[in-house]
């Protein structure tokens, strides 16, 4: 199972595309908001007990001063993934640097801003070393993007005939 949190019940909209990419590849998924910085302990515990409960990746999204997926990192052995959201007055770059400047020792992975997509795709790629279906999910997800920049092409070399 993938566990989502958010940093705010306000990142919400922010991840949709991430849980329509869930359900498109009927992964099996929880979400919830929880903040290491409004309500720690909590958050704490949440994380403690995420693998006995069947967690097997973390994908926390926080925007601002994203303390959230390094406390989660602090106290679980999962691997959680960082994704550091674009609501800040400076586009994210706090809430990127937050997530990617960890300390030796406290791996937190990450994507680029905002691209609350390519969290669900790392994590598939991670769990797909232990499940053979989530694999063949990213393999034909794969071959379809292939075909889709084919397709791009194609139309690209029949406008260039027009010019
Ligand atoms: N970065 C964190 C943490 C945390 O790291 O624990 N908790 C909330 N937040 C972020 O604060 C932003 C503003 O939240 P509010 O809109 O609720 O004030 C959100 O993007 C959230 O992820």
């Amino acid at each position: 199972m993938i566990s989502l949190v958010i940093g705010s019940y306000n990142d919400y909209e922010a991840i949709i595309p991430a849980i329509k990419e869930l359900k498109k590849f009927n992964l099996k998924f929880e979400l919830v908001v929880s903040s290491a910085h409004r309500n720690t302990e909590e958050t704490i515990e949440w994380a403690k007990k995420a693998e006995s409960r069947g967690t097997e990746v973390i994908i926390a999204f926080a925007g601002l001063a994203a303390h959230l997926p390094g406390v989660l990192a602090a106290v679980t052995t999962l691997p959680v993934i960082g994704v550091p959201l674009t609501n800040s007055p400076v586009s994210g770059m706090d809430s990127m640097f937050s997530i990617v400047q960890m300390p030796s020792g406290v791996p937190v992975a990450t994507v680029g801003l905002g691209n609350v997509k390519n969290a669900i795709y790392l994590a598939m790629r991670i769990l797909s070393i232990k499940y053979p279906d989530i694999k063949s999910k990213l393999l034909k997800a794969s071959e379809d993007m292939k075909k889709n920049i084919r397709e791009q092409n194609k139309v690209l070399q029949e406008k260039l005939k027009d010019l």
